[in-house]
């Protein structure tokens, strides 16, 4: 079996996706997710004047051995650039490989560890009061699990509260949008939501918070600690983590449960917080660490240091990523929680699926392969829509996390 061709699709139903299209001589053909929101256009050429023409004439089924050609013979390694194309050749070749096996890709994974898979929906509200409603409708949709992101007083805006309570799309601009910040406004606010939280919803309902990179570790862990009392299921990118030695203090004030990785691109960026059990939950995805190969590899490493999946899922991760993602969530003994930001009518029209929701879990495909596709007509009627995420100061100025 040959690749005999491959292509990029950009389409913009609402939002930018970047999809790889590869096509072998028996007329399988395999797609993956290759979307980095804010710098889509970067992963494109990646993909089309350096990574395709390496792809054509080679065997699909080999996935590991394409798989080590990209990352070992770029010698530039890892990066969210390199790792989202890398990631979508990786989805594409499984998305064969379980074509041609006929087969949904979990059964070539080990097959399934659990029925449903458990998600998370965005409970996001201007108030404390209006994020309680919104996440009371999670409730009754069946949601087990529900993060709380609400306005903070005295900020225009702030991460994670949006005017869609279905949907969130922050790269909102031409241009990037100045967000202004205060940690000490917020951190006022947080233990009052969750207070209230637990007051409206009960003690079941599992609730998640994003912290979104910025807070310092003291302040992280004093938060953690003021939330102890709600017993929150993780408090998310509490801080940024390029120094990973940061958890290490954050551990030392709190047993609240910690994750983060959404923006890691591969295994050395959670290494040391897995081994030296400074995190709870890992939320690299599929389509920016390495695709299903190399998240697998992150998911046993993990499970070695009691370490679970809590893999990021929001709108800017494609149809094909989240299909891709629930293959893997629901064949690895570690997994934790899976992230479940639902697209657009428009999004999901582009990407026919079979995955589907059901009592607060998805429910993986049992198509053979991946069990999406895209619809390239319809794809090339949302061109491509320059968008950038927003930056963020503090009130001083200062240039801050975003
Ligand atoms: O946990 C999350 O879903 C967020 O961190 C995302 O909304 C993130 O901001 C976007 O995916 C960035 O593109
Ligand atoms: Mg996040």
């Amino acid at each position: 079996m040959k690749i005999v061709s491959a292509k990029v699709i950009v389409t913009c139903p609402g939002r930018n996706f970047v999809t790889l299209k590869i096509m072998t001589d028996q007329g399988v053909y395999g797609i993956g997710d290759a979307t980095l929101n804010g710098r889509e256009l970067s992963v494109v050429s990646y993909l089309e004047d350096h990574v395709i023409p390496c792809l054509i004439g080679r065997d699909p089924q080999q996935i590991e051995d394409i798989w080590q050609y990209l990352y070992r013979g770029a010698y530039w390694r890892r990066g969210p650039v390199t790792m989202s194309a890398i990631s979508a050749v990786d989805m594409a070749l499984w998305d064969i490989k379980g074509k041609i096996a006929g087969l949904p890709v979990y059964q070539l994974l080990g097959g399934r560890s659990r029925t449903g898979i458990m998600v998370y929906g965005h409970a996001n509200g201007t108030s404390i009061e209006n994020t309680i409603e919104v996440a009371q409708e999670y409730k009754a949709m069946g949601y087990k699990a529900i993060r709380l992101q609400c306005g903070v007083p005295g900020l225009a805006s702030t991460y994670g509260v949006s005017k869609d309570k279905m949907f969130y799309e922050p790269a909102d601009a031409d241009l990037p949008t100045e967000n202004v910040w205060s940690t000490e406004a917020y951190m006022r606010v947080v233990p009052k939501l969750f207070a209230a939280a637990r007051e409206a919803l009960g003690e079941e309902v599992h609730l998640l918070h994003d912290v979104h990179h910025r807070l310092t570790p003291i302040e992280a862990g004093r938060l953690g600690r003021d939330l102890e009392p709600y017993r929150p299921f993780w408090m998310e990118d509490s801080v940024v983590a390029e120094n990973q030695d940061n958890f290490k203090l954050i551990r030392q004030h709190t047993t609240t449960p910690l994750a983060v990785g959404e923006i890691f691109s591969s295994i050395w960026d959670a290494k040391d917080l897995i081994q030296n059990q400074l995190i709870d939950y890992i939320r690299a995805t599929v389509v920016h660490a390495g695709g299903i190969s190399h998240l697998k590899k992150i998911a046993s490493f993990a499970e070695l240091y009691n370490v679970r999946t809590g893999c990021h899922g929001a709108t800017d991760l494609s149809p094909v990523c989240m299909a891709a993602a629930l293959h893997f969530d629901v064949s690895i003994p570690n997994f934790g929680i899976q992230e479940y930001m639902r697209h657009t009518p428009e999004t999901d029209e582009v990407f026919p699926h079979g995955y589907y929701f059901d009592k607060g879990d998805l429910m993986v495909s049992e198509t053979p392969g991946l069990g999406v596709d895209i619809d390239e007509d319809l794809a090339a009627k949302y061109p491509y829509k320059r968008a950038y995420l927003p930056v963020n100061r503090l009130q001083d100025g200062t240039l801050f996390n975003w």
